[in-house]
């Protein structure tokens, strides 16, 4: 089985180089101010073009304003948004609809209610399931209990975050659900936030190979 990979939290030029030549399939980059990993206000366009080719450039955002949302994706050329807050099936229909790739992230926990997301069935690429933790949206560096996952039954395929670091791949690699598609990873990959360690994404693409 091939599982995708997506390197979330990036900023900085040559870190965003380095892993870029990792060739990871997506590259995430937070559009969410009140995110120690936002970033900036100066963020430069240009040089995400031409570094990334053959990785998809995806945004990250929390309930933030659609045209806001619309306008960034325009200025540096995202394939992809990441809805990670409680966004609608109608507006990530509408971003979809207009040929923007979507990711929508729910916080899971044992009381989710896996039938909400039966609504943006069709209306999103991606489901990414994340854990569900006190204050702030994501980037906890937190797993849930992966089990719950046996109650997802729709066929829209998810890609699986929080917490994910190199001791716990054997661990997905158990998981066996047909509509994992991928994996998340962010802070525990990273040297400080929003500066990720190469060697250990190296070692993660090694791992990943062996799926
Ligand atoms: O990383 C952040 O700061 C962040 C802030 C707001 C929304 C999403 C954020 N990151 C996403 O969180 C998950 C899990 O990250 P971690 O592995 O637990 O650190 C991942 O999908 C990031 O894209």
């Amino acid at each position: 089985m091939k599982l995708l990979w997506k390197v979330c939290g990036m900023r900085d030029e040559q870190n965003i180089k380095d892993v870029a030549a990792l060739q990871p399939d997506f590259m995430g980059f937070i559009f969410f101010k009140k995110s120690k990993r936002f970033v900036g206000d100066d963020f430069d366009a240009q040089s995400l073009h031409s570094i990334l080719s053959k990785t998809k450039k995806v945004g990250v955002f929390v309930n933030e304003d659609p045209e806001v949302v619309r306008s960034i994706v325009s200025k540096y050329k995202l394939d992809f948004v990441q809805l990670h807050g409680h966004e609608s099936a109608e507006e990530c229909n509408s971003l979809k609809e207009s040929g923007i790739g979507v990711f929508k992230a729910f916080a899971v926990d044992e009381d989710f209610d896996f039938s909400i997301l039966n609504e943006y069935q069709g209306k999103v690429d991606y489901f990414l399931f994340d854990t569900k933790a006190k204050g702030g949206f994501g980037g906890h560096g937190i797993t849930f209990d992966w089990s719950l996952l046996e109650q997802y039954s729709l066929k829209t395929p998810f890609l699986l975050a929080g917490g994910i670091d190199l001791r716990n791949i054997p661990e997905v690699k158990e998981l066996n659900h047909k509509m994992l598609a991928g994996i998340d990873v962010n802070s525990k990959f990273e040297i400080e936030p929003a500066f990720k360690n190469i060697e250990m994404l190296r070692d993660l693409k090694g791992q990943l190979k062996l799926f």
